[in-house]
């Protein structure tokens, strides 16, 4: 069996979090777990790979140790030791916390620079991995098992962008690989083809056929580098137009970009009438969420009068569960039309197929499940009181309703559960205390958000954008740079004057452009923030001309539309001396 633990965060990673999540009877006894984060490497991760070999497993760390690189970390479920770990990583070094005892406990779990996706002499044992159109070249649909020892193979579709980047995450799957286990791929069939041969750690894209998308490979790329080290893929792309590797490597890390972008999906489960759709309400307010519900999409296609509108009403009023061709088409559309990428799915997946359709239409996995507990007894009074007289809330329909639940939803959590993904809330409280409850599994979002506004301000002064730029900055900015000197700087107009210095018109290879490095975030309470990092000053097509450090405070309150927002209060600038090189 095996466990997959996604995205521990920071804060919640202490010794509580994993006794509860991994009590030690789940880890011990030859239980495989995989271990699977975006967060840059750090004590989150350490502590949990410590944890883990204490109660017996071995730490298989896959990934690359850069911020937003996926780090995976698998324990085969052999007792760890010092011998299985070395000859793994041989190269590996040591954590050093300059405390001898930590360290020869550390020698036991080495977090190394991995090397490829399997050690070699998993390699030898297990199946080389070669992914070829030849084998799975069909149109419409078609269900791939993949048997230990199969080719994976790909051929590309209209969402050639998913379908790629589903049979990668397949193959980058520790579990199937290790465990020579069955996985499943779907076809979706049609449009272009793609032959792709990946063999650890090269490959080959050909984009021959017509058509060929740049965009899908160099997701496929990007793909590729997450989960190996870039100076180990060696990516060639060959098409008519003779793509070179350089546009490829380009392409990647655009796509690496665009991945973050990627929509963030949690899924709300609960009985019915557990209070999904009233926590979703405060989790919009408060996080910045689309709320879809599954059933209200429903009932707003049968009030459209739709094709399906009658065997729908049929099926809702009987409690069934509709097919999920029509529910993943529903939320799809929903999706795109909204335009954003932060989604609570409520009330779906209800059962396996829901669940499967989702992951192979969408190519999304979500980032967990909020699940909400509460007794039947409870749910059904709340039902029959909620007034608003919908076709299923009375008690025959209820019943059924919780029949469906406990025999068809329910295992979808359980599917969740094995995966690490289910944050559990209690939902008899009143609802205040529910959302107080849920407030902790919500706070990375906060940090993403204003990570994500320190990145478009810093944009927006590379650009002379003042527009935007006021969009984010308070009108009573305080702020210490060097230009300054050594004076508190309040209001806009000093940067104003600063950003309209910056030339739109300058040549490209000219201008200069800043990243954000090592980024960190500190929240104070919900609505304050401290962002740190180091920003490089770039030629656009040369080296670092300067750096310094930074560090904005940023506050969060409700703008005139009643949505939250994210603005900067103070800035401190200092100039970091440069690398002698
Ligand atoms: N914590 C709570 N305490 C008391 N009543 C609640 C609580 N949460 C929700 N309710 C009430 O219970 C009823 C059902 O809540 P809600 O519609 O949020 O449930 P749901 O899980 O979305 O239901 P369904 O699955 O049927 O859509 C509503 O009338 C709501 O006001
Ligand atoms: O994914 C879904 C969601 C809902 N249904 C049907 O709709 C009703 C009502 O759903 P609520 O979540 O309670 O609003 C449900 O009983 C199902 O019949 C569905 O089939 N698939």
């Amino acid at each position: 069996m095996i466990t997959r633990a996604s995205s521990i965060q920071k804060n919640v990673v202490d010794e509580k979090f994993l006794q509860m999540e991994f009590a030690d009877g789940d880890l011990a006894g030859g239980k495989n777990l995989v271990y699977e984060s975006r967060e840059r490497f750090g004590e989150n991760v350490r502590k949990f790979c410590e944890h883990f070999v204490q109660v017996g497993g071995t730490v298989l760390m896959l990934g690359r140790p850069q911020a937003g690189a996926v780090w995976e970390v698998v324990s085969s479920g052999r007792r760890a030791n010092d011998e299985n770990l070395h000859s793994t990583f041989d190269d590996a070094a040591p954590f050093n916390d300059g405390d001898s005892d930590k360290q020869s406990q550390s020698k036991r779990f080495h977090i190394p620079q991995p090397r490829s996706l399997l050690a070699p002499e998993d390699m030898a044992s297990h199946r080389t991995i070669n992914v070829e159109a030849d084998n799975f070249s069909g149109n419409g649909g078609k269900v791939m098992q993949l048997a230990p020892g199969d080719p994976l193979s790909a051929h590309a579709s209209p969402s050639t962008t998913k379908s790629i980047g589903f049979i990668w995450r397949s193959l980058a799957s520790v579990e199937a690989v290790l465990a020579g286990d069955v996985d499943t791929c779907r076809d979706e069939g049609g449009g272009d083809t793609w032959t792709v041969h990946a063999i650890p750690c090269s490959c080959v894209i050909d984009t021959s056929s017509r058509g060929a998308s740049r965009s899908a490979a160099a997701d496929f790329c990007c793909s590729l580098l997450q989960v190996y080290p870039s100076s180990e893929v060696d990516i060639t792309m060959e098409s008519e137009g003779q793509v070179n590797g350089t546009f490829v490597y380009e392409g990647a890390s655009a796509a690496a970009y665009e991945m973050r972008e990627k929509p963030t999906v949690i899924f709300v489960l609960g009985g019915p009438g557990s209070g999904k759709g009233t926590q979703c309400a405060r989790i919009v307010e408060n996080y910045g969420f689309v709320h879809l519900s599954a059933g209200d999409l429903l009932r707003a296609e049968v009030a459209s009068g739709s094709e399906h509108g009658v065997m729908l009403q049929n099926m809702m009023k009987e409690g069934k569960i509709v097919p999920a061709e029509v529910t993943v088409g529903l939320l799809q559309a929903a999706m795109a039309k909204s335009g954003k990428n932060k989604f609570l799915i409520d009330g779906f997946p209800r059962d396996e197929d829901n669940r499967l359709t989702f992951e192979r239409v969408t190519g999304i996995i979500p980032e967990f499940v909020l699940f909400f507990d509460c007794p039947e007894d409870v749910m059904e009074k709340r039902l029959l009181n909620r007034g608003e007289g919908r076709v299923d809330d009375n008690v025959e329909t209820i019943r059924k309703r919780f029949k469906v639940f406990s025999c068809q939803s329910v295992p979808v959590v359980d599917y969740y559960e094995r995966l690490a993904k289910v944050r559990k809330v209690k939902s008899t409280y009143p609802p205040d205390m529910v959302f107080t409850n849920i407030k902790p599994y919500f706070t990375k979002f906060l940090e993403a958000d204003v990570l994500d506004a320190t990145r478009k301000l810093v944009k927006a002064i590379d650009n002379g954008d003042s527009l935007t730029y006021r969009k984010f900055v308070d009108e009573k900015l305080t702020a210490y740079e060097p230009e300054a000197q050594g004076h508190l700087v309040e209001g806009l107009p000093f940067h104003l004057l600063w950003l309209d210095t910056v030339d739109q018109n300058t040549q490209e290879d000219k201008r200069v452009i800043s990243r954000i490095c090592s980024p960190w975030v500190r929240l104070l309470g919900e609505n304050a923030a401290i962002v740190g990092y180091a920003r490089l000053f770039q030629a656009a097509k040369g080296p670092v001309v300067s750096t310094s450090n930074e560090t904005r405070v940023w506050e969060r309150r409700k703008s005139e539309d009643g949505a939250f927002e994210w603005k900067l209060v103070h800035l401190h600038r200092t100039t970091a001396p440069m690398w002698d090189t």
